[in-house]
């Protein structure tokens, strides 16, 4: 992938797990980039299609609406992404890189999940052209949504290279070393703002913003924005 020089808030953040239209429109109007809702039964966030779009209705434009999937296949994705308004789909299971180009002809964001300690790891990468690649560990019970923190500096050589969505334990209060160390450019959290699973406290939430936002605005990254508005084709 060849890194372009463009203007964009780094990093980005996606506040992911999102179960009610209320919690989402608090993430948005605290300055959350992107938002997910986690279509896989086993996970205490999954949403079912008529949540999924009632949380996406609540947000503004600028906000990605990103679906979260494990191992499912076109036809069910398709449907989330058409019947919820969502304008990405984070792949977190084994899926191929067949997968994600029919998505992307479709005009969809693809996130790929890959591992730091396991499979997929940040070797597969340069077979899928994805448009963001969130990097995190694989210990804990669920493939995703686990709270555990890892050596996220490990992860800065591959975001040199690809466009690292770091994520794994993060909170307001370890985020803005995991950035320094990494420099991804973009985070993901979940249970680092809960109330419960599935229940967002937006005094974390905000405390995580302004957390990320002290560490500065950077003129100029290397890649595109992970996360783009709703309503547009993903292209690029
Ligand atoms: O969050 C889940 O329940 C989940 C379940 C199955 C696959 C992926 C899942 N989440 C993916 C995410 O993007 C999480 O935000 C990411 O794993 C970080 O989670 P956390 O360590 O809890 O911040």
């Amino acid at each position: 992938m060849t890194p372009t020089p463009t203007r964009f808030r780094f990093p980005q953040v996606k506040i992911c797990g999102l179960t009610r239209p209320d919690e989402a429109a608090r993430c948005a109007a605290l300055g959350a980039d992107a938002i997910g809702l986690v279509f896989f039964p086993k996970s205490p966030r999954n949403v079912s299609v008529e949540q999924a779009r009632a949380v996406v209705a609540a947000l503004p434009d600028r906000v990605a609406a990103v679906g979260v999937f494990v191992d499912a296949d076109f036809g069910f994705i398709m449907s989330r992404v058409e019947g919820c308004g969502l304008s990405m789909a984070q792949l977190h299971g084994r899926e191929t890189p067949a997968l994600v180009d029919r998505l992307t002809i479709e005009g969809v964001g693809v996130i790929k999940g890959l591992f730091i300690d396991g499979q997929p790891g940040l070797d597969a990468a340069d077979g899928f052209a994805a448009h963001g690649f969130l990097v995190e560990c694989a210990k804990g019970p669920l493939p995703g949504g686990n709270a555990m923190a890892w050596d996220w500096g490990a992860a800065r050589d591959f975001g040199q290279h690809h466009p690292l969505v770091l994520a794994g334990g993060l909170t307001p209060e370890n985020v803005a070393a995991a950035i320094a160390a990494a420099r991804p450019a973009a985070i993901d959290v979940s249970s680092g703002v809960e109330a419960t699973p599935g229940r967002k406290d937006a005094d974390k939430v905000a405390r995580l913003l302004q957390a990320v936002n002290k560490v500065g605005y950077q003129a100029s990254a290397s890649f595109p924005p992970v996360f783009r508005p709703r309503g547009g084709r993903c292209d690029g």
